[in-house]
């Protein structure tokens, strides 16, 4: 058996940041470049931005939808970004890993924790900064989806946010978006070499060195 061709586990890839560093814009790209890992589509009780799709960016629920989710223990983890709720939806993450399907999240930092305490040995964590806090507004202001009180609360949030940077593995600077997605790209190419993810290696070195 040739060893590229080993079986592995699914890797959990998280990418999170203060709001408008970009994590949307490289998880876009991750998605639409790599063919072997998937999103994990949130469900969340915030309205619909222009250009979202429901069941692709998020599963939009009400409030009432959102709580008997939390009842059903239907989420891995859940929080409050905001004012609205946010949740990761169990149904289908575990299966897919155990056949080696990767999954990409795009979490707050209260996500994170949770989804590392639960799954420790399958999660990456990788944290996007902004180039500088101006900029950070200037990107805010630009994708224009949210209101000028929206962006202050965004903004008010940015600094407690980014003091949850040393939760994670990785830790990139989104100043310009090519460079950035390249390490980002790079970090899930390392990842999912590991030597603990390729489950079929035990088989493997014990043929090659058998006799
Ligand atoms: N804990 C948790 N956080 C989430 C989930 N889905 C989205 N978020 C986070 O909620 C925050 C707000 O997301 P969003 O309303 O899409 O605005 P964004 O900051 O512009 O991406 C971001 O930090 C997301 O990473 C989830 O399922 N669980
Ligand atoms: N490196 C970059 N340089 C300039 N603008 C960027 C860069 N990365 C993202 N943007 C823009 O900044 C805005 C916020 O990015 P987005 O991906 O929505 O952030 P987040 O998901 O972290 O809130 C968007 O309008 C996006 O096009």
């Amino acid at each position: 058996m040739a060893s590229d061709t080993l079986h592995r586990r699914g890797l959990m890839f998280i990418l999170s940041s203060p709001s408008g560093a970009g994590k949307t814009t490289i998880a876009r790209r991750l998605l639409a470049e790599d063919q072997e890992i998937a999103l994990s589509v949130s469900a969340t009780t915030r309205p619909m931005r222009p250009g979202e799709v429901d069941g692709k960016d998020y599963h939009f629920v009400s409030q009432d939808e959102f709580d008997r989710m939390v009842e059903a223990n239907a989420f891995f983890e859940w929080a409050h970004v905001f004012g609205h709720s946010y949740g990761t939806p169990k149904a289908h993450i575990r299966a897919g890993l155990k056949e080696g399907q990767d999954f990409l999240f795009d979490i707050d930092w209260q996500g994170t924790q949770q989804l590392h305490q639960k799954a420790q040995a399958d999660v990456v964590r990788v944290f996007i900064l902004p180039p500088s806090l101006d900029e950070l507004r200037r990107r805010l202001i630009g994708r224009a989806t949210d209101s000028a009180e929206v962006i202050a609360a965004r903004m008010a949030r940015a600094q407690a946010e980014i003091s949850h940077w040393d939760g994670y593995d990785y830790v990139v600077v989104n100043d310009d978006v090519e460079a950035c997605f390249t390490q980002v790209a790079e970090i899930l190419r390392a990842e999912r070499m590991r030597r603990t993810r390729q489950t079929g290696l035990i088989d493997f070195v014990r043929e090659l060195t058998r006799g």
